[in-house]
């Protein structure tokens, strides 16, 4: 389990973004982060990763304190990778497989590991093929894939994802959510931030959203159905909540499959009274 508790966080000469933040994702969970541009999201992933050292607060794997010491952040980010919203920031070889194996050597691994990693990981998000290509000809949506390679190589128990399927077109979307379904049934911990309350909805556990350098979290579905919530965080609700209480619906349908399933139910209730 990874805890931050009453962040704070700020960049030099400006006020706080982050004013006593508090955020869990459990073992095994899928969170989705949220909140309007500029509210922290990057900067709460950040000190997440301890990439961000907080002004005050603690973060925590499994109930041991980050340390931001040299020791301290190299055992947290062995267990605990960020993927970058930019995927250009994140990418510094000169191609795919040299840039998948970058972590895992500078975790000292034998070569023959590094190489069995660099292979399974390309093969798992289906990205062999780019395995010789110079990274800076890669498409924007073959950058997301070959950094989030990058962290998927360090075999981490978490993953910070800032919004991974941002800019990707439905197929890639698609593509991206079912590697991440794979990564939770392998048993990692997803923290993502998006602005896609759709997606988040259908995809996530539980949402994190950020307002006035805060978090509240909770169950995904109530928590995007808080009409105060969401307008403070500039957000709209998904449709499907706004669609089923227009319907007379019972219910909190998540996805299109579900929306159908209660709206079927209340056909076939409708006709048996009639
Ligand atoms: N390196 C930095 N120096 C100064 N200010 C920064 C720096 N990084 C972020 N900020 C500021 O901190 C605030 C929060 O930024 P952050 O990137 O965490 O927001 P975000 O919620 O991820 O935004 P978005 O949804 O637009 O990606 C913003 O006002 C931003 O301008």
């Amino acid at each position: 389990m990874l805890t931050a508790r009453d962040l704070v966080a700020r960049f030099p000469g400006r006020e706080p973004v982050l004013s006593g933040a508090s955020i869990t994702l459990p073992d095994g969970g899928r969170v989705a982060l949220l909140g309007a541009n500029g509210c922290g999201k990057t900067t709460l992933l950040r000190c997440l990763s301890g990439a961000h050292r907080p002004e005050r607060g603690d973060i925590a794997r499994d109930g041991v304190r980050l340390e931001h010491g040299r020791r301290g952040l190299r055992e947290h980010r062995s267990a605990v990778q960020l993927v970058l919203q930019d995927a250009a920031d994140q990418l510094f070889s000169a191609d795919v497989t040299q840039d998948v194996s970058f972590g895992p050597m500078n975790l000292g691994l034998p070569v023959a590991e590094v190489r069995a990693r660099v292979d399974d990981t390309l093969a798992m998000l289906g990205i062999e093929h780019l395995a010789e290509r110079a990274t800076h000809q890669l498409s924007y949506g073959e950058q997301k894939k070959v950094a989030l390679a990058g962290a998927i190589a360090m075999a981490p128990s978490v993953l910070l994802l800032d919004e991974p399927t941002a800019g990707l077109d439905p197929e890639g979307v698609a593509e991206m959510t079912a590697i991440l379904d794979r990564l939770h049934s392998d048993g990692t911990s997803l923290l993502v931030a998006t602005h896609d309350v759709d997606w988040a909805l259908a995809w996530a556990d539980a949402a994190a959203i950020v307002v006035d350098g805060m978090v509240r979290q909770g169950p995904v579905a109530e928590m995007l159905d808080d009409q105060a919530l969401l307008a403070s965080a500039r957000l709209t609700p998904p449709w499907t909540l706004r669609l089923a209480p227009r319907l007379g619906l019972r219910g909190r349908p998540r996805t299109l499959d579900e929306m159908a399933a209660l709206i079927q139910a209340r056909l076939t209730e409708n006709r048996t009274t009639a």
